[in-house]
Order: structure tokens, then C-alpha cells, then sequence
């Protein structure tokens, strides 16, 4: 079992990079501590495969250094590494049985056969593969596959950490809850550091202690699902996490007022300082859907906007809405009626998050 440390780590597939957008993973420092449950989440193409592939060993980085447990290990091939990697897509013996596929492993460093069963029938009994362990693996179903595929990454007890590579993709919707859970439970029963790479942020959020949102080669944010959810860090977690996600207004203040556009916002004294003292071109206040004040009568400082259509989603609904030239997302539970036409918004000044350059900016209430 290890602490994966990434010191300085950057990786670019160009052999001449000028820019920063030619780099598949920019420079970057991250530790996955021992025994976590973590995910990775991200749009594709954002480097969560790189970035796996350099840790397990498939790929060298261009540069920075790779450290299990304090030592550099940029030299090891992944054999030594005893990092298991789980793919999208199931690698395993066909035309061998259930059980050999998962005694493979095992067999391959020499492990006594009395231990090799010993630890075949604890992988089978934990992923419900019992009895399966005679079939022979070419007529599983996709699942079963992918449930031996992780198997084979979980029977080795020197494994140092299992990297799973969206394990769930070929997965049927009913089954991949089911599996998420199984996974969980494996984390639990084995304490092995786990990372798992996914573009869903429900996968993630149900799998992982802790997310590292990825964002054009970079962890922009590494925190749990409230942290993420609640204040994050940077404008694309809060676009990326959250249904619908956050909603930005680009602002500036002008004679003491926050203007987003030709729009004043009807904001408290600290927000509008903490606007007035960005440094930057580029501010923006950022509001949850959830967060946005909805009414249907003006109310003291509402901001009368336009209501362009409403989505009934069941337990809630998400009402379009146009504030000035903005389009705006808010989310209002069942027991409130949808307003039509006209409605007057509030945007409570502790919900609001100050955004510079696309960072997090804390606003100071006191
Ligand atoms: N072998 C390669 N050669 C050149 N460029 C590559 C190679 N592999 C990946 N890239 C590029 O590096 C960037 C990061 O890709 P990567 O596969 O790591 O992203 P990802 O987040 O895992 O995406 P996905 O979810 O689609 O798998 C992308 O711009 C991709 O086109």
C-alpha cells in the first residue's frame, strides 16, 4: 500500500511545446494518501488517462518526479510498481477459466497454490463471482468480465494502489450503482488506495472520499462533494459539478454599485468592496441555481427579471431565466409555484462566491 506523491509532474506528447496548452498534464503537485477512496473527474481530454498511465508506469513524464511512499520511482517499470489498473474495457484470458484469470497474478510471482485459493476464493466471495469460478471466462456477460478484470487487479496483497480507468463504461446503468457499491465495500474490507477516474460527477461523488477535478491538465480542486459543491474553487468546478451547475455573471463596480453589464445587482457592502478591490479584468460572481431567491411578487431589493420557460424535473424544477442581457438557472423545489412571465430574484450575499481570473476569491462578511 502506498502514498502516490506527484512533485513537479508535467507531460506533453509534443516534442517542441511552446505553450501551456501543449501540455497534456501542466505542471502540477498532488499526493493521493494511503488507504483513500479518490476520484478523478474531468471533461475528456482533460489528462485523467495521462495522468493514470504516468503513475502506474505505462508512461514516462516529460518531466517531475512520481514517489510512492517517499521514494522516486520514475525508473520502475510498472511491474515493480505493484500498481493495479483497472481499464474501460475488461483485460482478461478468454479462453481461461474464472478462476485461473483471477489466480493468474498470483501464480505469475510465484505465490504458493494453498494462498493462491485462499485469496481467489476471498476476490470471488467479495465481487460475487462464487460461482462462476469454472466457467470459462469468454461467456461472461460485460459485467462479469469487468468484475474479474477488477478481481485480478484486487488478489495481489502487495498491491500498492488499484487505479480504475471509467471501470464502469461498458457496464449496463441497472448494474454500474451495484458495482460502485461492491467497490466501495472492496475500499473498505482491503484499505488499499484507490483512485477512480470518471467524467460523471455522480460515480464520482458516490465513490470517492475525495475528488480531484481535472481541468485542461491541471487538479483545479481536490476536496470532498460538499467542498466542491459549496465553495469551489475554480469557475469550472462550479460550472461542472452540480445539476444545473453554478451560474456566472461577469461584473464590475462602477460608482458604488455591482454592474453585470447594464444590470445593477442589488449586492450587500462586502461583496461590492470585495468586487471594487479585484484586481482584474476578469471578475465574476458565481450563484448555485439552488441558492437563487425566486419570487413571484416584487419583493425589497428584488431584481426584476424575465421568466423564459420552466422544466418540471419532479422534486424540483429549474426556471430559465433572463436578468438584463443574462441568462440564469435556478432550481426551486416542488412546493413553490412556478412563476410565469416576470419574477424578482435575490441572491443572498452569503451564497455568492467572488471569482478572479477564474479563482476563488473569499469575500470577508465580518
Ligand atoms: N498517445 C497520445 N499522443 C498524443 N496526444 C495524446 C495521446 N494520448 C492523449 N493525448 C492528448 O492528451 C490530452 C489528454 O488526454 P487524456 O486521454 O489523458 O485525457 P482524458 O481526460 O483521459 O480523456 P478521456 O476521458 O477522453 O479518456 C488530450 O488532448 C489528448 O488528445
Amino acid at each position: 500500500m502506498a502514498e502516490i506523491t506527484l512533485k513537479s509532474l508535467a507531460h506533453t506528447y509534443l516534442s517542441n511545446p511552446t505553450a501551456p496548452e501543449d501540455y497534456a498534464i501542466r505542471e502540477m503537485d498532488h499526493v493521493w494518501h494511503q488507504g483513500g477512496a479518490y476520484a478523478l473527474l474531468g471533461p475528456s481530454g482533460c489528462g485523467k488517462s495521462t495522468l493514470l498511465n504516468i503513475i502506474s508506469g505505462l508512461l514516462e513524464p516529460s518531466s517531475g518526479e512520481v514517489l510512492f511512499d517517499g521514494e522516486v520511482v520514475n525508473d520502475l517499470p510498472p511491474e515493480a510498481r505493484n500498481i493495479a489498473q483497472v481499464f474501460q474495457f475488461p483485460v482478461i484470458y478468454d479462453t481461461m477459466t474464472v478462476y485461473d484469470n483471477l489466480a493468474f497474478p498470483l501464480r505469475n510471482v510465484k505465490t504458493p497454490e494453498a494462498r493462491v485459493h485462499e485469496r481467489v476464493m476471498e476476490v470471488a466471495d467479495v465481487l460475487e463471482l462464487t460461482d462462476q469460478l469454472k466457467r470459462k471466462a469468454k461467456n461472461l456477460t460485460a459485467d462479469e468480465k469487468q468484475k474479474v478484470s477488477m478481481g485480478r487487479g484486487l488478489v495481489r496483497e502487495d498491491v500498492s494502489a488499484i487505479l480504475f480507468d471509467e471501470p464502469l463504461t461498458v457496464i449496463d446503468p441497472q448494474l454500474k450503482g451495484k458495482l460502485r457499491r461492491k467497490l466501495k465495500e472492496i475500499h473498505q474490507r482491503f484499505e488499499i488506495t484507490m483512485v477512480y477516474v470518471t467524467h460523471d460527477q455522480l460515480e464520482a461523488s458516490t465513490f470517492a472520499d475525495k475528488i480531484a477535478v481535472m481541468y485542461e491538465g491541471q487538479v483545479v480542486q481536490f476536496g470532498t462533494p460538499r467542498e466542491l459543491f459549496e465553495r469551489p474553487n475554480h469557475t469550472f468546478v462550479g460550472y461542472f459539478i452540480g445539476s444545473p451547475g453554478m451560474n456566472f455573471l461577469e461584473v464590475m463596480a462602477r460608482d458604488g454599485q455591482v454592474m453585470a453589464g447594464n444590470t445593477e445587482l442589488r449586492v450587500g457592502k462586502h461583496v461590492h468592496d470585495a468586487v471594487a478591490q479585484a484586481r482584474s479584468a476578469h471578475i465574476k460572481l458565481g450563484i448555485r441555481p439552488e441558492f437563487i431567491e425566486v419570487h413571484a411578487e416584487p419583493v425589497e431589493s428584488g431584481m426584476e427579471a424575465r421568466v423564459e420557460h420552466a422544466q418540471d424535473l419532479g422534486t424540483y424544477s429549474i426556471v430559465y431565466l433572463t436578468l438584463g442581457s443574462m441568462a440564469l438557472k435556478a432550481r426551486i423545489g416542488e412546493d413553490q409555484a412556478t412563476p410565469s412571465g416576470k419574477a424578482w430574484l435575490r441572491f443572498p450575499d452569503e451564497r455568492l462566491g467572488l471569482y478572479v481570473d477564474e479563482y476563488r476569491v473569499e469575500i470577508d462578511h465580518e
